[in-house]
């Protein structure tokens, strides 16, 4: 390799390894832009500069330049008329559309943020950094504050969003009949995958705790005869009888133990032909190149007290020693693929 070209690498890392030390930054203006609901006031038409400031009540020193910031970063257009959404954010920041994403990132600011700030300490003590860092159970802890159990659970709705209309559209659902979520969280899936295949029944299995979310939600989708929900703990409990068990973010929660019961728990519950669906933001088998997933990793690290992700090789293993006699692995959406294990 010649030097000019060596040269020309190493200037591209380095911009590469800069704009990783300052990432935080635009997450945090990202952030700040879906707390003050900018882009749910931009989504009627654009606005001028300071009409926009004033309706979000900010100081006139740096508006304009935490607006062109949001322009730079592919977040906002400008145009004659001011700045405007883009295509994406009108479609996924705007509180009045369905797709809203932005409890997730409300969430990842409100919970998060601050969290990941002690990763050090999570490194070197192997404990959760979260609202269980002194001891507790996390979802008992999260779910005693009713406003923090509905903003973690809308915040599992718009992370899983574009993995649920994937695994509606891609997988044949024409085999199965009754479809059970388990740790369904608000049931954004199971609304989504019933809507669009009027042949599928849906339960969904998650905490009591859960339940008033799950019927706020479900309430919209107009779905009461063909979706319900079972109450229960899939520690103590068995689970549902359904042909076919969703596994959406569950595992990665737990440590290995549990993942493993889990799948036995699935086996033990489908019929002969029924499938499991685990489904997550999977690490790639060589784990060099899916670093959402690996991220999302250190999250586990971060949020519970010995959840991990892992590769479709290390859930295919899994469900053989359960007992499932074909698997196989398939990209969703973005960062996440699923792993089906047929009994
Ligand atoms: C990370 S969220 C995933 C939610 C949803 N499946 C998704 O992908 O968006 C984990 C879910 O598991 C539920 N959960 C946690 N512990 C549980 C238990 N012991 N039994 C049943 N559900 C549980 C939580 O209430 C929550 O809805």
């Amino acid at each position: 390799m010649s030097n000019a070209r060596k040269e020309q690498d190493h200037t591209a890392a380095l911009d590469r390894m800069l704009q990783l030390a300052t990432g935080y930054q635009a997450s945090k203006v990202l952030f700040t832009a879906v707390r003050l609901g900018l882009f749910t006031e931009l989504a009627a038409r654009p606005l001028p500069c300071e009409e926009l400031r004033l309706r979000l009540g900010l100081h006139p020193r740096a508006a304009r330049d935490f607006f062109d910031a949001l322009v730079a970063l592919g977040l906002l257009d400008r145009g004659e008329h001011g700045y405007a959404n883009t295509p994406t954010t009108a479609r996924y920041l705007d509180r009045g559309r369905p797709g809203y994403l932005g409890g997730f990132l409300e969430m990842a600011d409100s919970r998060l943020y601050d969290f990941w700030g002690t990763l050090l300490d999570g490194l070197r003590t192997g404990e959760p950094q979260n609202e269980i860092k002194h001891g507790g159970e996390f979802f008992d802890t999260l779910y005693q504050d009713p406003a923090r159990r509905s903003e973690f659970l809308q915040a599992m709705t718009g992370l899983s969003m574009r993995s649920a209309h994937a695994l509606t559209d891609t997988l044949d659902w024409s085999a199965h009949r009754v479809v059970a979520d388990i740790g369904c969280a608000e049931g954004a899936l199971l609304g989504h995958l019933l809507l669009r295949h009027p042949h599928l029944h849906g339960i969904g299995f998650d905490l009591e705790s859960v339940r008033d979310d799950f019927d706020r939600r479900v309430e919209r989708f107009g779905l009461a005869d063909r979706l319900s929900f079972t109450a229960g703990d899939f520690f103590t409990d068995p689970l549902p009888r359904a042909d076919a068990l969703v596994f959406g973010h569950i595992l990665h929660d737990w440590d290995l133990p549990t993942k493993r019961m889990l799948l036995r728990k699935a086996y033990e519950a489908l019929p002969t032909g029924g499938v499991v669906i685990v489904y997550e933001t999977l690490i790639d088998d060589d784990r060099r190149e899916n670093a959402p997933a690996l991220l999302m990793s250190l999250n586990m690290l971060i949020e519970t007290t010995g959840g991990f992700d892992y590769t479709g090789a290390d859930c295919r293993g899994w469900l053989a020693e359960a007992g499932f006699g074909d698997s196989r692995v398939r990209h969703l959406a973005g960062a996440e693929s699923m792993v089906i294990g047929t009994k």
